[in-house]
């Protein structure tokens, strides 16, 4: 349980008096934050439940703004333009997963939050009025595809379609299930429709069954903890996509899978997972993990969403109200992403 007494987030309101980002460099595009969605990820992170808390931890990787200057070398923006920032501001441009177009998996990846940066400084996030980013990791915000809504898609967007498609589960006429039905699972719900796939959602939360059937256009819903839910949807799907926020037994859920069916880990629950050799050994079924996207998989999402008109439920709050919906989150009591109003709601005079 997360009370408001120990997150230890801060809001970079006091900006005057702590520098939380850099001047506006040759290369880099200053961003002024309208609006910031609020990660599991930021949730884990401050709670320092991945024991790598660097405090004060400003959080925010889901930031959608507009461009308010850019540096001299600075080409593919302008001021005034909409833009977005994901999980990552750095990367070291030179190993082999850089080079091939995988900076995700840098092993020198500087996160946008919570991260020693190449210049020694540590890293601070979206919710915030000003972030200062490399050009090279800010992705174009498409016509039509509104900022608060899409706000989400920078990080939990990219991080369910970049392993959908690198995995094979982005087939029109394939079955793919949806562990967690939160802000990474309803977006997942939402692409795999627009790529013509069967999409059953598998949850812990009963009362979530009609709005993802009737709203999130969810084709089945089975409850992870019902036997004759489980069973009715046993060996049918091609590949999983799990984004539980917590540890569970792996065994029931390998169990839907098909023979040679893809399991794909995307959550980071705190403590470790159960998993049978027997249970994906049997089948031939494969466990996989994805990290986020690279930025090519990002502007490639964020163009697709725009065109199928894919984007996130949310509920907007205030900055003030922001440890509100980090107690909420992490009750699981939010459809489906909180979103931080920090254009409206952070203002400086
Ligand atoms: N790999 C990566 O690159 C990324 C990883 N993440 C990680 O993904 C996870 C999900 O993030 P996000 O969607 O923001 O989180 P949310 O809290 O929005 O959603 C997580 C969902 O997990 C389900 N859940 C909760 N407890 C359990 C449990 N004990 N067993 C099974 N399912 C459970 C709930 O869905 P239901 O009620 O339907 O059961 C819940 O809504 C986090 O761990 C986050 O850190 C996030 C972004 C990127
Ligand atoms: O919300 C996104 C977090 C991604 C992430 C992936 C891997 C890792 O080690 C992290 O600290 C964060
Ligand atoms: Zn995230
Ligand atoms: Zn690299």
């Amino acid at each position: 349980m997360v009370s408001t007494e120990n997150i230890s987030c801060v809001l970079a309101f006091f900006f005057d008096v702590f520098p939380f980002c850099r001047n506006t460099g040759d290369d880099d595009v200053s961003i002024k934050v309208l609006y910031c969605g609020i990660c599991h990820s930021d949730l884990h992170t401050i709670k320092n439940e991945w024991r790598n808390a660097i405090y004060p931890v400003v959080a925010g990787h889901e930031i959608a703004g507009v461009v308010t200057e850019v540096g001299k070398n600075v080409a593919r923006f302008k001021a005034g333009d909409n833009v977005g920032v994901g999980c990552m501001v750095n990367t070291c441009r030179s190993c082999e997963s850089c080079e091939e177009g995988s900076e995700n998996y840098c092993s020198r990846i500087v996160f946008t939050y919570n991260s020693v940066d190449r210049d020694g400084t540590v890293t601070y996030g979206g919710y915030s009025e000003l972030v200062v980013v490399s050009e090279r990791f800010v992705v174009r915000f498409p016509d039509g595809l509104p900022l608060d809504r899409g706000a989400p898609l920078l990080c939990a967007g990219v991080t369910v379609y970049a392993p959908m498609k690198q995995h094979g589960l982005s087939e029109p006429g394939k079955h793919v299930g949806v562990i967690g039905l939160g802000g990474l699972g309803h977006v997942a719900v939402k692409f795999a429709k627009a790529f013509g796939m069967k999409v059953t959602v598998i949850s812990t939360s009963p009362e979530k069954r009609q709005e993802a059937v009737e709203r999130l256009g969810a084709d089945a819903f089975v409850v992870s903890t019902n036997a004759s839910d489980m069973k009715s949807v046993m060996g049918t799907m091609h590949g999983i996509i799990n984004t539980a926020c917590a540890s569970t037994s792996m065994h029931p859920y390998f169990a839907l899978l098909k023979p040679k069916g893809k399991m794909i880990l995307v959550g980071l629950p705190e403590k470790p997972l159960q998993v049978s050799a027997f249970a994906l050994v049997g089948g031939g079924k494969t466990l996989a993990g994805s990290c986020m996207g690279s930025i090519t998989d990002t502007q490639e999402m964020m163009d697709f969403a725009a065109k199928h008109g894919v984007a996130a439920d949310v509920e907007l709050v205030r900055a003030d109200e922001v440890n509100t919906a980090m107690e909420r989150l992490a009750k699981g009591d939010v459809r489906y992403r909180f979103v931080i109003d920090i254009g409206n709601t952070l203002k400086t005079d």
